[in-house]
């Protein structure tokens, strides 16, 4: 490939970036919006909260669900079709929610947000797999979880500026029309790997070979063994993380410091601030370094670290809460190592496949984590109650940080467990080995 070739190839897939990072960031906007619009909705369409809270959950429910069939699909057909597919599915949702008159309405939309939505983040690592040089893995899924989560960030603040201009209706009708422009675009643009626009046909031909069943393909992927420890580990570091941040960690501050929610916040915004940062400097380290494995194990001592600390260490509101909601945020983003140790583990061919199995792990796990947390507490207390709402004192999250501390120890157990993909050098070899014999 000469160098103008090069140079267009290389516009093109950043082109191509960055339409599949847009439809990322607005499916994150999208999935914590409701936070921001729950009192007008359940105004207008006269919802309790746990009604509201159903019609939300069922966006993490198909999201979920959907996983491991959006990673099949993102391996057999592509990112192209699935994540552009998928943005005009999630469009069409929010419209329907932008305009629905009842409950029943407003909740078929959110679910086909989450139907859509559930290819795209697979697509998008599918799609960094085939497109960016192995040894940038790490770095770029860094940066993709690191602008999602901005995606995030600004469905909270901004949006609620944004409200006083606009109606929650209005900016579900307007997300919902860049999305089914987005998908559109996508399908027209996106390309699922540089053989399709004619380089390393070779390569293609070779993979064409070794296809098997899909059926066969996705068992292969729950067989192999070197996924499950980079499973469990995540679970450790980053479901907890995300379980805590999602739910107990303001009500354990504002429970046990009297701080107002608003100043609670900036602790857990402190730990999602270190797992962003984080994110593309362990994507970074470990694409430099060559490995994989000590990145994993080091996150998974440092999460043991955090809620151990916040366990049993004389913590206060003020620094030190700061620093260990930022340690357990930091240790979150061992999930980009993991998702590239599985990437590297398992055939190119599968790669998908591997990515949802972790991801829809971590998401399970998460709404597990979430109800045990109250349920330990629930056991744990006198059954107080102020006005209908339970009473809990720092004793009480203290049995709750002791189960988060507990699966992140056996995180840190399954990490030492990890297989060292030498950031993909040893499939490559393995491939070519099978190749030429
Ligand atoms: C990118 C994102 N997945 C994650 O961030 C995982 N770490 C799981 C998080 C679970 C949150 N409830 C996604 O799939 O969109």
């Amino acid at each position: 490939m000469d160098q103008l070739q090069n140079k267009s190839l290389q516009r093109k897939k950043w082109l191509m970036y960055l339409l599949l990072i847009a439809i990322f960031m607005l499916g994150f906007f999208e999935r914590f919006a409701p936070a921001v619009f729950a009192a007008d909705l359940m105004a207008e369409f006269q919802t309790s909260g746990s009604m509201l809270g159903t019609m939300t959950a069922m966006y993490f429910v198909t999201y979920t669900a959907l996983q491991i069939p959006a990673g099949v699909l993102a391996d057999r057909v592509g990112p192209r079709e699935i994540v552009g597919i998928g943005a005009v599915i999630a469009g069409l949702g929010s419209l329907i929610f932008s305009f629905a008159p009842t409950y029943a309405l407003v909740s078929i939309g959110r679910l086909l947000v989450g139907l859509g939505g559930a290819t795209v983040f697979i697509g998008i690592m599918k799609f960094n797999a085939e497109w960016f040089a192995k040894e940038r893995y790490g770095l770029i899924s860094g940066i993709t979880l690191l602008l999602g989560n901005l995606g995030a960030a600004l469905s909270a603040g901004p949006l609620a500026v944004l409200l006083s201009y606009a109606t929650w209706r209005n900016t579900f009708f307007l997300t919902g029309l860049i999305a089914i422009t987005l998908g559109i675009l996508i399908y027209v643009v996106v390309r699922n790997s540089p053989q399709e626009v004619g380089f390393n046909q070779t390569q293609a031909v070779s993979r064409k070979k070794n296809r098997n069943r899909w059926d066969k393909e996705l068992r292969s992927v729950f067989a192999e063994k070197s996924v499950w420890p980079v499973l469990i580990a995540s679970v450790g570091t980053n479901a907890v993380f995300y379980a805590f941040v999602g739910l107990w960690g303001v009500p354990l501050l504002t429970d046990s410091f009297q701080l107002t929610i608003r100043e609670a916040s900036l602790y857990t915004t402190a730990g999602l601030v270190g797992y962003g940062i984080a994110s593309v400097v362990i994507g970074w380290c470990s694409d430099k370094a060559g490995v994989r494995k000590p990145f994993v194990v080091v996150s998974s001592v440092l999460a043991c670290v955090g809620w151990l600390g916040l366990l049993i260490a004389p913590w206060q509101s003020g620094w030190s809460g700061f620093l260990l909601y930022t340690i357990v945020g930091v240790s979150a983003a061992q999930m980009v190592v993991s998702f590239a140790v599985v990437k590297e583990a398992v055939s190119p061919l599968v790669a998908g496949m591997a990515l949802a199995l972790v991801n829809a792990g971590v998401f399970l796990a998460v709404g597990g984590i979430q109800p045990l947390f109250g349920l330990i507490m629930d056991m744990m207390s006198d059954g107080a109650q102020v006005s209908g709402v339970s009473v809990y004192t720092f004793t009480h999250y203290q049995w709750g940080l002791g189960m988060m501390f507990f699966i992140s120890a056996v995180g840190m157990i399954a990490s030492m467990f990890v297989k060292e993909t030498y950031c993909g050098r040893e499939i490559e070899m393995e491939q070519k080995e099978v190749n030429e014999g």
